[in-house]
């Protein structure tokens, strides 16, 4: 069903997006008109590209790329990303301009906005991608990656938070590098520790809460999906620990353990404490998920964490958010997409890319609007 206003999805609705020299659309102009929808188009053609510019509304932020760079057409100075949005406070106008320099600018409702922070907030968004299994299967940093922009989306103030702490990380960084290389000496370090332990434990103290709020609902999804044979288990791996999580005693263990760790960041040259070294550890039947996971279990991992996510934005923020899910559904079984598509129904107002149609069942289809994307260029599909 297409309908031209506000539809029945319950949360945010995206109305329409417009796209300048971002990645590979020139300028592209795209109606949203029901709560599901599916761009279909072959590899490299620019679906993935559309998520990732509602994405970066949503978080300032890519999964896919760091720099704002990547994100400017070869070749051009900049490129803009506007958005028509309803919630429930009314219609809003969201509006960026990314520059090679790495300058932006952000504007709500038309007017530009000084700090992120107060644009932050304004569309949130849950996306899932076939990358999404490296959270099980990579590293550390794409684990606190995740943490990161969930928490960006859930309070705003947290993109704030992050930059002052890695501020100083760096900072701090250049003087263990000019202590390594005797241009100065180490008097500085004591006030340096300080800092960012002051940085540090507050963001150590909101990675803890979010995985205290997230754990049971991804375990009650990952259950669900298994049948109950598996049980997921979700714990923070911060890299300073303290008996509890009040403030002060975060800050007397960090400071405890830099200083411990002084003479070995000097030899280094390198920040050896602190969240920047944070982990999440995923348990599956109490065993590493990473090692002792299967395929098909970590991917029901993967499912219930954007599950749990998707839940818990809707809760705090108090209206569903948008999901984005970038060709993942022909990458889940039966059993796994009726979940995924179940919980969806009408709730969440859905872009979907995939390469072919077939996958999906005909009564949902026949009530997506349906976009095909080629070589840049979004178009209505024939029926
Ligand atoms: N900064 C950029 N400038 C110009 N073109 C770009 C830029 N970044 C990416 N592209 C182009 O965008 C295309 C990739 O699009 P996208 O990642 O959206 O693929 P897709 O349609 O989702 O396909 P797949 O199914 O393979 O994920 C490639 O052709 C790539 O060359």
């Amino acid at each position: 069903m297409l309908c031209d206003h506000f539809c029945q999805a319950e949360g945010m609705y995206l109305q329409h997006l417009s796209l300048r020299y971002f990645r590979n659309y020139v300028e592209q102009q795209v109606k949203f008109q029901a709560p599901k929808i599916i761009l279909v188009g072959e590899n490299a053609q620019g679906k993935s590209n559309l998520l990732e510019a509602v994405e970066w509304l949503a978080g300032l932020s890519s999964h896919r790329t760091g720099r704002d760079r990547d994100l400017i057409q070869t070749n051009q100075p900049q490129a803009l990303i506007q958005a028509e949005m309803v919630r429930a406070s009314g219609s809003l106008e969201l509006g960026a301009i990314l520059r090679q320099s790495g300058r932006r600018s952000l504007l709500v409702n038309g007017e530009l906005v000084a700090r992120s922070l107060d644009f932050l907030g304004h569309l949130n968004a849950v996306q899932f991608s076939s990358l999404d299994l490296d959270l099980v299967r990579g590293g550390p940093t794409e684990r606190r990656a995740w943490l990161d922009r969930v928490l960006t989306q859930l309070e705003p103030i947290y993109a704030h938070l992050w930059q002052t702490y890695h501020q100083i990380l760096r900072q701090r960084n250049a003087l263990l590098k000019q202590i390594l290389n005797q241009a100065t000496d180490a008097s500085q370090l004591p006030l340096w520790n300080q800092q960012l332990a002051t940085a540090g434990v507050r963001l150590m103290r909101r990675r803890h809460r979010l995985i205290e709020r997230l754990g049971p609902l991804a375990q009650a999804w990952q259950e669900k999906i298994s049948d109950h044979r598996e049980n997921l288990a979700l714990n923070y791996g911060a890299n300073v620990t303290a008996a509890t999580q009040a403030p002060e005693d975060l800050w007397q263990a960090f400071m405890e353990k830099i200083q411990a760790r002084t003479v070995t960041e000097q030899i280094q040259g390198t920040t050896l404490v602190g969240p920047h070294r944070d982990d999440v550890e995923l348990l599956i039947n109490d065993s590493p998920a990473r090692q002792y996971g299967s395929q098909g279990q970590q991917r029901t991992l993967v499912l219930a964490l954007k599950l749990a996510e998707l839940e818990l934005i809707e809760a705090v923020i108090g209206e569903s958010p948008l999901l984005l899910l970038d060709d993942v559904l022909a990458e889940l079984d039966l059993h796994r997409q009726n979940q995924l598509l179940g919980t969806i129904e009408n709730r969440f107002q859905t872009i979907i890319t995939t390469t072919h149609l077939g996958a999906f069942d005909p009564a949902w289809l026949s009530s997506a609007q349906v976009m095909t994307v080629k070589a840049g260029l979004v178009s209505p599909t024939p029926p």
